[in-house]
């Protein structure tokens, strides 16, 4: 499998539920190069020992880095689980990030079950995946 570039995002109450799925799926994760807003991305290298490239915190505009890194095609897919049972302050970036998913085809999982499914994907573990970028 090749090293894919790996965003890593949960709000505060789905972080549990982040850092169980990345420990469930380790080996993979292992393989990849992880990037995440700052408090998730510090809770996951502590609870895990992997090393993550920590953006800012997301109400502090990570969201809106990991945008960045989309639009200039260093990401190849998106893990967010986002809560929506909690407003966040920081609403129009985390809709503006999952636009961006949109726009840029980029493969974006906001819940277990579909975060489960890509990594389980023979897609996902062929050498070389990489979803189509889109001529804009
Ligand atoms: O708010 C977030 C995403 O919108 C996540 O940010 P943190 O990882 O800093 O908690």
């Amino acid at each position: 499998m090749s090293k894919y570039t790996v965003a890593l995002v949960a709000h505060d109450h789905k972080k549990p539920d982040l850092l169980a799925w990345v420990k469930t799926h380790l080996s993979v994760m292992q393989k990849c190069d992880l990037v995440a807003t700052g408090t998730t991305g510090s809770m996951i290298e502590e609870k895990t020992g992997l090393s993550v490239d920590c953006l800012k915190s997301g109400p502090l505009g990570g969201d809106q880095q990991i945008g960045a890194l989309i639009a200039e095609g260093k990401l190849d897919m998106l893990f967010f689980f986002w809560d929506p049972l909690n407003a966040a302050p920081h609403d129009p970036d985390v809709k503006a990030l999952l636009r961006l998913c949109s726009v840029w085809n980029i493969p974006v999982a906001c819940n277990k079950a579909t975060a489960d499914l890509i990594v389980t994907s023979p897609l996902f573990l062929s050498d070389d995946y990489q979803a189509e970028r889109p001529a804009l």
